[in-house]
């Protein structure tokens, strides 16, 4: 069985404080990205993994895939299989794209092996896999509170926009983004202002990341300034970077980006 998980991209996020167990608490808004790697298990005679495609910096941890079918192998009796993944979606970029395969593995073995866990039983599995992972299970645009893991829905459609993401040769880790962070009380309402029309997005939604990461790459907040020298109606930083996306109201065509930064047209 093959899955393809796709990414995420952060719009807002504000870190609201630090809890005892060193997480912090934060409010943002996932939205699925059109951005796949591909994810398949096979029964083997002992649990195998295989990559291709971007290669994934080893960090001395299993891939998450391979933790996330020990985690149900731990509770329920599996056989072993080959995962095989290939990754197509930048990785140390904000865009969640680990936390999604650790998801699709639990949603294919579910359905592969019947397993009958229903949203409530994987999100609770998801979530101890990293804070970004419960999202990808029912994988809507939702308003996302708590560490990242509780969830309200929220209305917001893209899909006017042609979407342009820039993913420079900057590789952000998560915890160290997060020392960058200082939390404050949540001053703006992002749930007010997601309603409003994409084109004060600019004025009133913002990423908390930005300064620190800014101030540490000047090469990611030239292509914030870039997207919108060339139009964006909106553009930001996704998660803890370092890619930034740029929403267009027209195709576009990215001109005067440096080499080294990959380009994607996500409609
Ligand atoms: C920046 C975001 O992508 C925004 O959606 C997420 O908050 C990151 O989530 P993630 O990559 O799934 O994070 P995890 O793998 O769970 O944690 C990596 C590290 O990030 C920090 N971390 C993560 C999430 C969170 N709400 N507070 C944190 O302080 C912690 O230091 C943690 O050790
Ligand atoms: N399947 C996987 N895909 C990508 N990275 C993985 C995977 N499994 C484990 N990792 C580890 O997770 C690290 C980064 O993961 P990921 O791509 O989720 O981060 P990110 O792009 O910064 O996204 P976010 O912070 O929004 O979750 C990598 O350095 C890698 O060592």
């Amino acid at each position: 069985m093959i899955a393809f998980p796709n990414a995420k991209i952060n719009i807002g996020l504000q870190v609201l404080n630090r809890r005892d167990d060193g997480y912090h608490n934060l409010e943002t808004v996932f939205y699925p990205l059109k951005l796949y790697d591909a994810l398949e298990i096979v029964e083997a005679g002992k649990l195998q993994f295989s990559v291709s495609g971007v290669p994934i910096p080893a960090d001395g941890r299993d891939n998450l895939c391979v933790r996330a079918y020990r985690l149900l192998q731990d509770v329920y009796d599996l056989p072993p299989v080959h995962i095989y993944l290939h990754k197509v979606i930048p990785i140390g970029a904000g865009l969640g794209g680990g936390s999604a395969d650790a998801a699709f593995l639990l949603k294919l073995a579910n359905q592969q092996f019947g397993l009958r866990l229903d949203e409530p039983a994987l999100i609770s599995y998801a979530r101890q896999l990293g804070a970004d992972c419960p999202f990808f299970i029912r994988n809507t645009p939702v308003l996302a509170t708590g560490i990242g893991d509780i969830f309200n829905q929220v209305q917001v459609d893209l899909s006017p926009y042609h979407l342009v993401l820039v993913k420079p040769d900057v590789y952000v880790s998560t915890a160290t983004a997060y020392g960058t962070v200082s939390p404050e009380p949540a001053s703006k309402h992002l749930a007010a202002a997601i309603m409003q029309p994409v084109e004060t997005w600019r004025d009133t939604i913002f990423n908390d990341f930005e300064p620190g990461i800014f101030a540490r790459y000047p090469e990611i907040a030239a292509i914030k300034a870039l997207l919108y020298e060339q139009g964006a109606v909106y553009a930001a930083m996704s998660g803890s970077g370092s890619s930034v996306y740029g929403l267009f109201a027209e195709r576009v065509v990215l001109e005067g980006l440096n080499s080294s930064h990959q380009l994607y047209y996500i409609d």
